[in-house]
């Protein structure tokens, strides 16, 4: 490539996201249901090696920011930028790019063993020395997988399902992880479980991850960077601390919001 076709593609790539050092980003993205607005004009982005956690109440619009950077929902105005480029990919084609997503709700597949439903995290991959190479890994960062591999899925815990969910995910080898609610519903013993093996993938294996959760304290204490929705809007994007000294979450969690702007209570 010529040195002129280097710095346009780079000016080009430069253009949103990777310039301003993001590698995920929603630009200004709504998406509506009709006459629900579950995202409005909402700017999100991931730094390359961040751990951002996406809070807010039930129906603020937590999980359609995750949808929506899979294509699972229609996103009527915005856009969103992989490497600083328009991700236009179909669904089943962005897992290729780097993004992995782990939907709420453990859909890990029961009738198959611990082994079956990880090779199905890679199983568009040709290459079976590869194959074998992300089994191995994840199965070294999963103990337990390893120790209950010959198991079917079924007969695994919630706590046990999620973990699989999770380690099905990174066989996609992904740069981004997107998790929705990874500890919802599980005993507060296996959610320090959860939150650690988070970290922990975020840390040794250097994923990217957005995390959606309930679970403020915990997501706090591993998180990097968070977000704060409500009624579809950003209202907040800062440090962990920074949520914490603003005091947002009791504010939004009390409805002192409307349209994304506080109201001061006397
Ligand atoms: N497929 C859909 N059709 C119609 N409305 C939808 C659809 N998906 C989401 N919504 C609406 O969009 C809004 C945001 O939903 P979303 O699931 O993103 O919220 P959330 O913050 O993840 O909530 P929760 O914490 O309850 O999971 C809600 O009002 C929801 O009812």
């Amino acid at each position: 490539m010529s040195q002129e076709l280097i710095e346009t593609v780079n000016s080009e790539e430069s253009a949103n996201g990777e310039e301003s050092g993001m590698l995920l980003e929603l630009s200004n993205v709504t998406v509506q249901f009709g006459a629900v607005v579950a995202l409005e004009q909402a700017n999100l982005g991931l730094k390359r090696g961040e751990l951002a956690a996406v809070m807010g109440p039930n129906g603020a619009g937590k999980s359609t920011v995750l949808k929506a950077i899979m294509g699972l929902v229609p996103v009527t105005a915005g856009q969103v930028f992989w490497r600083g480029a328009p991700l236009q990919a179909a669904t089943h084609e962005i897992v290729k790019l780097g993004i992995s997503f782990v939907p709420q709700g453990r859909r890990v597949f029961t009738h198959l063993s611990v082994l079956e439903n990880l090779e199905l995290g890679c199983i568009y991959l040709n290459d079976r020395a590869e194959q074998a190479r992300r089994l191995e890994s994840v199965l070294e960062l999963f103990p337990l997988l390893h120790e209950k591999r010959r198991d079917m899925a079924s007969q695994m815990s919630g706590g046990q399902q999620q973990m699989l969910a999770l380690g099905r995910g990174l066989m996609a080898a992904p740069e981004v992880l997107l998790l929705d609610e990874p500890t919802l519903g599980l005993a507060p013993i296996i959610v320090k479980e959860v939150f650690e093996k988070v970290h922990e993938i975020n840390e040794k294996l250097k994923t990217t991850i957005f995390v959606v959760e309930h679970n403020i304290k915990g997501v706090l204490d591993i998180a990097s960077r968070a977000y704060v929705l409500d009624q579809g809007r950003v209202v907040h994007d800062g440090t962990p601390k920074s949520v914490e000294e603003t005091n947002i979450l009791t504010d939004v969690f009390l409805g002192r919001f409307s349209h994304g702007e506080r109201e001061e209570w006397e």
